[in-house]
């Protein structure tokens, strides 16, 4: 809803800490004080850096992207912040406490079980439904651009690579191939920099990958790799969609629910 598009005074963000570097800019915490008492919210701010790839332009659309972005699976957008003289603006985001999904993982064992990550596999799911509703291909789908923001709730995150695929294509061919580490990209994006809803399908297979290599793999259910398989299928028409893949998803948590009914 419009209204809840905030501007944020540059004056009343304080500085926290670093959260981190994304793709195009670095994401800062930051406490939004309007009233000076230290009782405004924490909120996560991606400062643009414009470098040789990322231009403002760039940026404008990463915001405009996230901006109309209502799923509970993915990071709210909160509003932008215009420098003074409007030379550069800043992304407002909520701020999840609990990090990204790979900093949970590696600092949680404890809480790493499989039907929590069956839980965790199913909600990102939902919200790659959610984004393919709209065209939208993350292109960077990975543990690391997921954040967690409750034991029981993660969320996509970091839409700088999000593109909108036309309507008389069923991808979209990048121009200026990116920097992200290859290992989650499917092949056709490797040898042909293209992309789609399809692609996405790979990279959540490597993200489920990510989410079962922490548990300990004789409790896991087989099914499990084998949906990882289906959604490394060489041939992208192969590769099942994302409702496919939360069908399966819910059907092992199902089976997990049963099991443990003894
Ligand atoms: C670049 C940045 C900052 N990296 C990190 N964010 C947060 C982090 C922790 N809490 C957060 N709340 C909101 C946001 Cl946007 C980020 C964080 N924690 C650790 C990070 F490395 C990020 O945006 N990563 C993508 C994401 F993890 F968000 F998917």
């Amino acid at each position: 809803t419009q209204q809840d598009q905030m501007l944020f005074e540059e004056r009343h963000l304080r500085y926290i800490s670093p959260l981190g570097k994304g793709n195009f800019g670095s994401v800062e915490l930051c406490r939004y004080d309007p009233l000076g008492d230290n009782t405004g919210e924490l909120v996560a701010v991606k400062k643009l850096q414009p470098n040789k790839q990322s231009t403002l332009e760039d940026f404008k659309k990463e915001v405009n992207t996230l901006s109309v972005l209502y799923c509970e699976y993915i990071v709210k957008y909160k509003g932008v912040c215009y420098s003074t003289g409007r030379l550069t603006m800043s992304l407002v985001m909520e701020y999840l406490p609990y990090g990204s999904l790979i900093g949970y993982l590696e600092n949680n064992r404890h809480n790493v079980n499989t039907r929590r990550m069956l839980l965790f596999a199913s909600q990102i799911c939902k919200g790659m439904e959610y984004l393919q509703s709209l065209r939208h291909v993350h292109r960077d789908l990975a543990a690391r651009n997921i954040l967690v923001a409750s034991e029981s709730l993660v969320k996509i995150a970091d839409f700088g690579l999000t593109k909108v695929i036309p309507f008389d294509k069923e991808y979209y061919r990048v121009t200026q191939p990116g920097e992200s580490p290859i290992f989650w990209y499917a092949p056709e994006s490797i040898t042909e920099s293209k992309f789609s809803h399809k692609s996405d399908v790979w990279s959540f297979g490597v993200v489920l990958h990510e989410l079962f290599s922490y548990c300990d793999m004789n409790s896991n259910p087989k099914r499990v790799y084998s949906l990882m398989k289906q959604c490394w299928e060489y041939d992208f028409n192969e590769r099942p969609c994302f409702s496919s893949v939360g069908n399966q998803i819910e059907a092992m948590m199902q089976e997990e629910r049963e099991n443990l009914k003894g």
